[in-house]
């Protein structure tokens, strides 16, 4: 619109409304009175009143009340000194619309010539534009500020335009990156062709999603979510595509410790069970498909426990952890180490040739573990026990592979440990065997197959005899004699022990009351008791009741419980013992010196007698380090004040030898060998201390 339109003198209204009618704002020609003269139809839409309504109105009439006085002066002194002001460097105002609402507008204002001191009045609304205007900002108030990192790419996927977000994720300015290829911000591990599935999914599809690993400036590989949108234009033809990305760095470092925590044992960072039973599965899957063998392996630890307790667990932990390097050291690369828990850890042997292969393998294991490890300065000595179990001769799924292989492993315990056992189907038919047992066991306690065997206990002050050892035996009606250390293991096994030591316990006190009724003044019998049965929470009562129904006294009889027992004393153990103590009863330590412990429970302990294993008898006086050990146990004792019985004496010279070392009692073949009530009634009534004390 030219700035000086012109109503000149001479033109009617009709030919000034006729222009005014085809301008696209509204126009209003202002009387020098500040009343609206003339308006076009424009500005009926524009204000929403008609031209009839507007005609004779004050312009401020069309003005928000606030701005009315300031108007009213400006318009004044507009008057007095009028100027072409034209649209584009007018005003920009706000305009009051009759329905009440305020919008912004531009106004030109142009003096009306010919002496007239009116003014012709352009108003645009800038709505639109003000909106259009406020949307560009935000929206690049948005780009500017978001954290995502933004890049516009053009259709030749090369960079147009990235955002400050974009710099901080990537160390990348701007300028640096304009123009060139997006594909110089891909890290070396983002494969390429995935890298172009982005761009021909977002083709296809309109937008793409997903992860991707991009190198940052300074050469570090970050990941980053990707968000692509393909932008078209309004004739569909693709223009841009906007990228978002943000990096998710941390989110992978979460995800990845908490996968690592799920599949991985913290300690030896070993795959654990989880993650085994994944290979084990996968493994089985690939071997069933390409017809494979593999092996499967069960190592266990055959002293680890012992050196738990003895060195603390911060050792133990540091064994594990060089146990595990050692394992991973020994097998292939494609083989799978993990632990399984405490000191058991499995071997997955995939791919193998013949079952010599994991045989050679397994007999390395060992070899590498028999090197003591270096804990701190202390050299601790492992060895292993280890089972194998071979797809498919030993099973076709995992439960039975896994059950094979652990059946292996404790037959290698069995065997003497620090050993390697292939499974084989006895050892199933052992298993079987062995679950036969208890349940002919059970029925035994009911059915008087066991017996009591005593073992008489020399003073070896007096030569003579002044207790027993009260020892289980079992006559199988269908398979003869079975000896305790066949039948105690299944027995603490199946838990049958607990009824089974209480019967001893009350056979043992009720044959004791008889002796002392028939004026037989033996002083003690010793009773095995194992520590399944210590461990039970009503023990201590029930040995009160048996010593209370059976009217034995409580001294005469000691308990006897194994030092590997009393090495893993729990708190409540040691309340068990102690309260045992206070009945009454003795309590001795059996086997004692074959342990692998700190002799500190010794003053822990409520003990009374220690018994020296008979491993150590048996080699004097030919074996000078067992005559040594012997030595140090009895003077142990003495400092303790605990008196020592000497288990297995078989010879003269061993009985001579505890003498001279003023052990107090001696048992074994050399005195009597455990023998059946009558026997031992016989024996008793000639051989019997009588003032023994
Ligand atoms: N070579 C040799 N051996 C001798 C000599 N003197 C005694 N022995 C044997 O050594 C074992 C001593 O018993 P233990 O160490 O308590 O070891 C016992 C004990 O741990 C367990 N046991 C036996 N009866 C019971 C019981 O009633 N309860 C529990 N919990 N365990 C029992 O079974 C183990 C074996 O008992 P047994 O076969 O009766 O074997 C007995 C006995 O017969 C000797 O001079 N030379």
């Amino acid at each position: 619109m030219e700035s000086n339109l012109l109503i000149a003198n001479g033109q009617s209204d009709e030919q000034v409304r006729q222009v005014m009618a085809v301008m696209p704002e509204a126009i209003l020609v202002v009387g020098g009175n500040g009343l609206i003269r003339i308006c076009n139809p424009r500005s009926e839409l524009v204000f929403g009143y008609t031209q009839q309504e507007l005609e004779g109105q004050p312009l401020e009439t069309l003005l928000p009340e606030r701005f009315r006085s300031s108007h009213l002066y400006l318009r004044k002194k507009y008057s007095r000194n009028p100027v072409n002001r034209s649209m584009g460097d007018g005003r920009e105002l706000f305009a009051l619309h009759k329905n009440g609402h305020e919008f912004p507008v531009e106004v030109a204002l142009a003096p009306v010539s010919a002496g007239d001191d009116g003014v012709v009045v352009m108003v645009t609304d800038i709505s639109y534009r003000k909106h259009a205007e406020e949307e560009l900002r935000l929206a690049a108030n948005v780009f500017s500020n978001t954290l995502d990192g933004i890049l516009i790419l053009n259709e030749h996927l090369k960079i147009v335009k990235v955002n400050a977000a974009f710099e901080r994720i990537m160390g990348f300015s701007g300028a640096s990156v304009l123009n060139q290829p997006v594909s110089m911000l891909k890290a070396a591990r983002q494969k390429t062709e995935d890298f172009s599935t982005i761009w021909t999914q977002t083709n296809q599809n309109g937008r793409w999603q997903g992860e991707v690993w991009n190198r940052h400036r300074d050469g570090r590989v970050i990941p980053l979510w990707l968000s692509v949108t393909a932008l078209y234009r309004l004739d569909g033809s693709l223009e841009k595509y906007l990228v978002t990305m943000y990096d998710i760095s941390e989110q992978k470092s979460s995800q990845e410790r908490i996968y690592y925590l799920a599949h991985y044992d913290v300690l030896t960072s070993l795959p654990n069970r989880i993650l085994f039973m994944d290979r084990f599965a996968h493994a089985l899957d690939k071997s069933k498909r390409e017809q494979q063998r593999f092996a499967l392996m069960f190592i266990d630890l055959d002293n680890f426990k012992q050196i738990n307790d003895t060195y603390g667990h911060s050792y133990g932990d540091q064994l594990l952890c060089s146990v595990a390097e050692r394992l991973k050291a020994t097998v292939r690369e494609s083989d799978t180490v993990a632990r399984l828990s405490g000191d058991e850890f499995l071997i997955l042997m995939e791919n193998l040739s013949e079952h010599r292969a994991a045989a050679t393998l397994a007999q390395k294991l060992l070899s590498e573990l028999a090197v003591p490890i270096l804990v701190g300065e202390t050299e601790l000595f492992v060895s292993a026990s280890i089972g194998i179990a071979c797809y498919p001769d030993d099973g076709d799924d995992s439960e039975t592979l896994l059950k094979n292989g652990d059946m292996a492993m404790y037959k290698a315990k069995e065997a003497g440990r620090n050993r390697v056992e292939f499974y084989n189907h006895s050892m199933t038919e052992y298993v079987q065997e062995r679950v036969a047992l208890t349940a002919d066991l059970r029925r035994a306690l009911e059915e008087t197959e066991l017996e009591l065997y005593f073992q008489p206990v020399i003073d070896l002050s007096c030569g003579r005899c002044v207790g027993a050892e009260v020892l289980l035996r079992w006559q199988h009606p269908k398979r003869g004699f079975i000896p305790p250390d066949k039948f105690i293991s299944l027995a603490e096994e199946s838990n049958l022990i607990v009824p089974l030591g209480e019967w001893v316990l009350q056979q043992s006190c009720m044959q004791m009351q008889q002796w002392i009724q028939n004026g037989v003044p033996l002083q003690f019998l010793a009773v095995n008791v194992s520590g399944k049965q210590v461990l039970q929470t009503d023990f201590v009562e029930r040995v009160a009741a048996i010593f209370a129904e059976t009217g034995c006294e409580p001294q005469r009889i000691t308990l006897e419980l194994t030092e590997s027992f009393v090495m893993h004393q729990s708190e409540f153990a040691i309340a068990q013992l102690q309260a045992l103590r206070e009945l009454g009863v003795g309590i001795a330590i059996d086997d004692f010196g074959t342990g692998y412990s700190s002799l500190s429970y010794l003053k822990r302990l409520p003990i009374t007698r220690l018994k020296l294993d008979r491993s150590f008898v048996s080699e004097i006086p030919h074996e000078t380090n067992d005559i040594e050990i012997a030595r140090a146990i009895l003077k142990l004792g003495d400092a303790v004040n605990l008196r020592v019985i000497a288990e297995g004496v078989e010879t003269a010279e061993q009985h001579e030898f505890l003498l001279q070392e003023g052990c107090a009692f001696s048992q074994g073949y050399l005195y009597a060998k455990p023998m059946p009530i009558d026997a031992m009634q016989t024996y008793i009534s000639t051989n019997l201390c009588v003032n023994s004390h």
